[in-house]
């Protein structure tokens, strides 16, 4: 039976029967919004400026295991506002002298975080990058919006090491990227018993909308190059040359060859994981005879494929 009596000053809940413990928590402010620009000369012209702007959302998480007091006694000593949190994005936004990606971005928010806040083990903040594109693609200061652009996000995730020091991981990650070829698609092979009623085909649309995500070892100098050159190598290994494509056994054999593409092409890239629901394009019913040109585009279910593969397959689960 709970008992609060003396009015609800931060010590009197203490005296509440039920104290229940906190299995975890954190606390941290999500969505917000900041657009960075920066406008800098342009070679030769003393007096144009050439902007770049980034649109900023962030997702910022604390980790404060001492913070627990806030939950079970109500005492928010030494307790970071989320307030706070958001007025930091600002600040720290405008303290980023030269033009930077999302992963910089996080990263020194991230770490900027722990290194204000003694109470703090860590601190975990998302950036989203909305796609703004150069209006033809050399406007001084124009852009256009894509909302069917795949997102780019960066994650970092910064812990208090020893020492007084702060270990910072980062994660890049391109997600809504919809991909669709309309042949060299098949699946053979698989399991048939009374459950099964897919036909075997060398002959389907592949459709799916990836997520792929990398860790790079070591220190990143361009971010952007890593994110232009991954994407770039992910979408070859899909689609294949031009003119004739390259034909996909299943989606889990293209997901490895497009991870596997990302590694090749950039050896910072130590890993990478990569979701890539099977979106269904099925045959029409018998009423139009079909010849591979009119699909019945299924809403749900989707398959689900997910796997990460990394460059050194120590601990690796894979066997052939
Ligand atoms: O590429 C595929 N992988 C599967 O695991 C699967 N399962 C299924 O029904 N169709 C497909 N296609």
């Amino acid at each position: 039976m709970s008992s609060v009596s003396g009015g609800n000053t931060p010590g009197s809940h203490s005296k509440v029967s039920s104290m229940y413990p906190l299995l975890q928590h954190v606390h941290g402010k999500e969505n917000v919004d900041v657009c960075r620009v920066w406008k800098l000369p342009l070679q030769g012209g003393a007096l144009d400026l050439r902007s770049i702007v980034r649109e900023w959302s962030c997702d910022i998480t604390l980790h404060s295991p001492d913070m627990a007091k806030a939950y079970l006694v109500g005492d928010n000593t030494g307790m970071t506002a989320t307030d706070t949190m958001k007025n930091t994005v600002y600040r720290v936004a405008k303290q980023q002298a030269r033009p930077c990606g999302p992963e910089e971005f996080a990263a020194r928010l991230a770490r900027h975080y722990v290194n204000t806040y003694p109470l703090l083990t860590g601190a975990t903040v998302r950036v989203r990058q909305k796609s703004w594109e150069r209006y033809g693609g050399k406007h001084v200061h124009g852009f256009t919006g894509s909302p069917t652009a795949p997102m780019r996000v960066a994650e970092a995730e910064a812990t208090r090491v020893g020492g007084g020091g702060v270990s910072v991981k980062v994660t890049s990650t391109v997600s809504g990227l919809e991909l669709l070829k309309t042949t060299q698609s098949g699946y053979e092979g698989y399991i048939r018993d009374e459950a099964t009623s897919l036909p075997e085909t060398r002959e389907r649309m592949l459709g799916t909308c990836a997520t792929a995500s990398w860790v790079c070892h070591g220190t990143v100098s361009d971010y952007d190059r890593v994110y232009d050159r991954v994407l770039d190598a992910m979408l070859r290994a899909f689609f294949g040359p031009d003119d004739k494509g390259v034909y996909s056994p299943s989606v889990q054999y293209t997901l490895h060859k497009m991870a596997s593409a990302a590694l090749d092409a950039v050896p910072a890239v130590a890993s990478v994981t990569m979701e890539m629901p099977n979106l269904h394009y099925l045959p029409t019913p018998p009423l139009t005879k079909f010849e591979d040109d009119v699909y019945v585009v299924a809403p749900n279910p989707h398959g689900l494929i997910r796997a990460t593969v990394v460059r050194d397959g120590v601990g690796a689960a894979s066997k052939l």
